[in-house]
């Protein structure tokens, strides 16, 4: 075997050669580019221009090698060539092994420096202050919906959303043992004890269920005592030494959560986006269909429609809308600013690519 073995693993090396040059080759531009930019404090991370490479990459491929697989290696190498021009800072809500982690480093790759922090509100401050470029946090759940807290905060932020990033949610059971033998009590994040609950239910009526800060900090418990079980992602049992019980307990098994990369940055067309609007209107009988009409009148697609109460005890709300396009493109200009005249409250959160 060997043997033939021998010649396949030459033409390997061959390519590696070319391919090291190739890639040292990619990274003296991208400094290059990272020159031109510091002359005019232009910014370092170009999400479009990163998604539009990353589509090209899909456009082009002729196989074998998949285009989730390539798009992973390609991520890395732009987080690479870029972290030659400048270490992107990202500020995410911690601990380390969250989704919000995993979240991060599918979009920014690994080559950043990644704050963990304690908070949703902790992520939007470090980011309003410049400590971070950029913060992420969850927006959205597939199973149990909008996180109510970043909605609020979106609102009142100066900060935009750079792009969005979406990846599925698998939660596992664990314990040190690897085993239920004398344990007390569940502990999880209250969003991941909903998306388990009908799995719980089923398995374990009869054990308490602690809501705690993050999974993290659940799994964090669960290390320094048999009594207590995590429900956490993949990432969490490796880093806090846990064992899974059960693998992928959530209800819905398509599970998946958005998340929303802010920062000061607005970011410019790819030629697939999407923008997030908030709106509200007057608490009057055919307000709502009347603030839509803009976008049917110039035809723009809603993708997105969710609504919050206004908190006025009024049953007054804010509506969250993502419209397909860009803030920059005519048709999206000429439909918000009609849409703009007629409602009570409008705020742009800001375009990025789909
Ligand atoms: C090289 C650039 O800077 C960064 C790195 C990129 C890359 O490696 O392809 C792409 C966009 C930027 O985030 C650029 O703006 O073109």
């Amino acid at each position: 075997m060997e043997k033939l073995l021998k010649p396949l693993r030459d033409q390997i090396d061959a390519i590696d050669v070319q391919l090291l040059d190739l890639l040292n080759r990619r990274a003296r531009v991208a400094q290059e580019v990272g020159h031109v930019k510091n002359k005019v404090d232009a910014p370092v991370f170009r999400p479009e221009r990163e998604a539009q490479v990353l589509r090209g990459i899909a456009d082009r491929n002729p196989g074998p090698l998949g285009n989730n697989e390539l798009q992973t290696i390609f991520r890395e190498i732009m987080s690479a060539c870029r972290s030659l021009e400048k270490k992107v800072i990202v500020a995410y809500l911690g601990p380390e092994g969250t989704f919000s982690e995993q979240a991060v480093y599918q979009h920014f790759g690994k080559s950043i420096n990644a704050i963990p922090c304690a908070s949703i509100d902790e992520v939007f401050r470090a980011a309003e202050a410049g400590t971070a470029d950029f913060g992420v946090v969850p927006i959205e759940n597939s199973t149990e919906g909008a996180i109510s807290r970043t909605l609020d905060l979106l609102m009142q932020t100066p900060l935009t959303i750079s792009s969005e990033v979406s990846i599925p949610i698998h939660h596992n059971l664990m314990t040190l043992s690897g085993n239920m033998d004398g344990v007390r009590s569940i502990c999880a994040h209250s969003q991941a004890l909903a998306q388990c609950q009908g799995w719980l239910n089923q398995h374990y009526p009869n054990i308490m269920r602690q809501a705690v800060a993050s999974n993290a900090e659940a799994a964090r418990l669960a290390s320094e005592d048999p009594a207590v079980a995590a429900i956490a992602g993949e990432i969490a049992s490796q880093h806090y030494g846990l064992q899974v019980v059960s693998a992928h307990i959530q209800d819905e098994p398509q599970n998946r959560t958005r998340f929303a990369v802010i920062g000061h940055k607005e970011t410019e067309p790819s030629g697939k986006d999407q923008t997030s609007l908030v709106l509200s209107v007057q608490n009057k009988a055919g307000a709502v269909y009347k603030m839509l009409a803009p976008l049917e009148k110039f035809g723009v697609s809603m993708t997105r429609f969710e609504s919050r109460p206004a908190k006025t005890g009024a049953w007054e709300y804010y509506f969250f809308v993502d419209i397909e396009g860009h803030v920059k493109e005519e048709k999206i200009r000429l439909a918000l600013a009609e849409l703009k005249d007629s409602v009570a409250y409008f705020k742009v959160l800001g375009s990025y690519p789909i």
